[in-house]
């Protein structure tokens, strides 16, 4: 399996977060990658390769031209008011405000293309997430030119992006631009299956409408859990989309057991859908001492999880996602590989 990685994901680095009401140093931080390409590197399955570049155009394909504009240059839009520190949304708009302008001010801008406080940006962060979409990018070429399988190293994450919108550490939708991709190279059918613990709202919304891409998610029941707003089990797309998404959420506490049956559930239905490639959103903050989660699965876990994916029998891309126990995230993603590649 080839690992796509890029070290421009450095770039975004030294950020922080609004979370519990205090500004905090950022969870997703640049030590969790070098931490899963440890333990990859101890696995005897993967090689490292570097992203080629693809361009605007794949994005453009899935997020707005403003949002994309304003994410190349809000940084110097921020560092031109005088600010030389981390930038952070402090507005939002509450419903029945206008969703048809775009502010000019920065904090404006913040406000009009984010959803929530955990996207911080750096000086080098839109370099970081065009090199994280580069690798998506890149993991598509590799499995449409014919490889069963490839691993999209991508940091900063990407699924609670919409087309317009950045929230949760998500900046450009890497899993929703991959999947574009593998349409626009004649895959008829492509599943996104998201395992991570945080509903991929994003994702979900960008596909709604669509019966091309069914979009599958198992995690924390948004009545408890980030992002609470989307994500519930009567979601199941809309219009042409209707039967095209599938929510799995479930309670604070549910281990592999109540866990692996939502994902026997989601298989089913990207069997039934006759998905011609499968692109994983890989989260693995399921786990039992992810610092901000609320699952009780462990390490094991995810070499059964990776094997579950594997008998789908479809080409498959996994996209990084999130994670954030530092200790345990390189394990966690390398048995999740391993567990595929074995079976
Ligand atoms: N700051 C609120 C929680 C952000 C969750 C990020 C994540 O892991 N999403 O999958
Ligand atoms: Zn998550």
């Amino acid at each position: 399996m080839k690992i796509i990685h890029s070290p421009r994901h450095l770039g975004h680095s030294g950020h922080v977060e609004l979370m519990n009401g205090q500004v905090v140093p950022a969870f997703e931080k640049p030590e969790r990658v070098a931490m899963i390409l440890n333990a990859i590197g101890e696995r005897p399955f993967g090689t490292l390769i570097e992203p080629a570049a693809h361009g605007l155009e794949p994005l453009l394909k899935v997020h707005d031209a403003a949002y994309v504009r304003f994410l190349t240059n809000a940084w110097s839009l921020w560092t031109a008011d005088g600010r030389d520190f981390p930038a952070l949304p402090s507005f939002w708009r509450a419903p029945g405000m206008r969703t048809d302008i775009e502010p000019e001010t920065i904090d404006g801008k913040l406000g009009h293309f984010s959803f929530d406080a955990g996207c911080c940006m750096v000086a080098g962060t839109w370099d970081a997430v065009q090199a994280a979409a580069d690798i998506a990018l890149t993991g598509v070429d590799l499995v449409a030119g014919g490889e069963k399988s490839a691993f999209a190293l991508c940091r900063p994450p990407g699924h609670h992006a919409h087309a317009g919108t950045m929230g949760g550490y998500c900046f450009i939708n890497n899993a929703a631009v991959a999947a574009q991709s593998f349409r626009d190279r004649g895959a008829a059918r492509v599943a996104i299956l998201d395992v991570d613990y945080h509903h991929g709202n994003g994702t979900q919304a960008i596909f709604y409408d669509r019966p091309d891409v069914l979009v599958c998610n198992i995690h924390a029941d948004p009545l408890q859990e980030f992002p609470y707003f989307l994500g519930y089990a009567d979601e199941i797309g809309s219009g042409a989309g209707e039967g095209f998404n599938a929510n799995f959420p479930l309670r604070w506490g549910t281990d592999y057991s109540g866990w692996s049956t939502a994902l026997d559930a989601a298989c089913a239905r990207i069997d039934a859908f006759g998905a011609d490639v499968v692109v994983v959103s890989l989260g693995v903050d399921t786990y039992k001492d992810d610092p901000i989660s609320q699952f009780q699965l462990d390490s094991p876990d995810y070499l059964k999880i990776g094997a579950r994916i594997a008998a789908l029998s479809r080409p498959t891309l996994f996209v990084m996602e999130g994670g954030y126990a530092v200790e345990a995230i390189g394990v966690n993603v390398a048995n999740t590989l391993e567990g595929f590649l074995q079976r």
